[in-house]
């Protein structure tokens, strides 16, 4: 193996139900190795850092729950591992959540409370453009959406969308209300693996 392929970052992808392949597809296309976590024996790879894709996190909740992924997903995510969430993956971070009535637990380790289906059930999926902090305008595209009620002061808000907050980072979590990897711009996805990097 040469040096510079030893240096590529793993990401661990949740890949239990949803958007993960794209998600896997931008990072591979940036240079990173891509394992699918689909089993509590997946999660023993040495990762540098998880992407939480979006998906129906009611489902994913359960899956991760009863495939007794929970607890060593949240431990690794607490003690610092970078994380990429989109959408339902958001949800998972989130420590609470409005309109969710799932009775599995979320991971909590983001201080932000969302509320979940925020634009509506059925017409609630739109593309749109919005600033992100540092990056400039940004294509994004929401699907059942949720939205950043509330942030505690010490998260960064890098986003807001008619006023709501849809992108945050938070030591090394970034959450997105928003799908960047159904796009084709890169940035959101460059960002995180630089954030590893450093
Ligand atoms: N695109 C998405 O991830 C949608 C999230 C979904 N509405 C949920 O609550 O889980």
């Amino acid at each position: 193996m040469s040096a510079q392929a030893a240096k590529k970052p793993q990401i661990g992808v949740l890949a239990l139900q949803g958007a993960f392949i794209e998600h896997e597809k931008m990072l591979q296309s940036l240079g990173a190795t891509c394992h699918e976590l689909r089993e509590k024996s997946d999660l023993a790879a040495p990762l540098d850092g998880l992407v939480l894709p979006g998906g129906e996190s009611t489902t994913q909740k359960k899956l991760l729950s009863d495939l007794g992924m929970y607890e060593p997903l949240r431990e690794k995510i607490a003690d610092g591992l970078p994380v990429l969430a989109t959408c339902a993956g958001l949800i998972l971070l989130a420590r609470s959540a409005t309109r969710d009535k799932c009775p599995y637990p979320s991971f909590g380790t983001l201080p932000v409370r969302v509320r979940r289906n925020a634009y509506g059930r059925q017409l609630g999926s739109f593309s749109t453009k919005g600033e992100i902090k540092g990056l400039g305008d940004f294509p994004m595209r929401f699907i059942r959406a949720p939205f950043i009620e509330e942030a505690a002061p010490e998260v960064d808000v890098l986003a807001r969308v008619d006023g709501n907050i849809v992108a945050v980072r938070y030591g090394q979590q970034i959450g997105l209300a928003f799908h960047p990897e159904l796009g084709t711009d890169t940035r959101l996805h460059a960002a995180f693996l630089s954030m590893i990097a450093s």
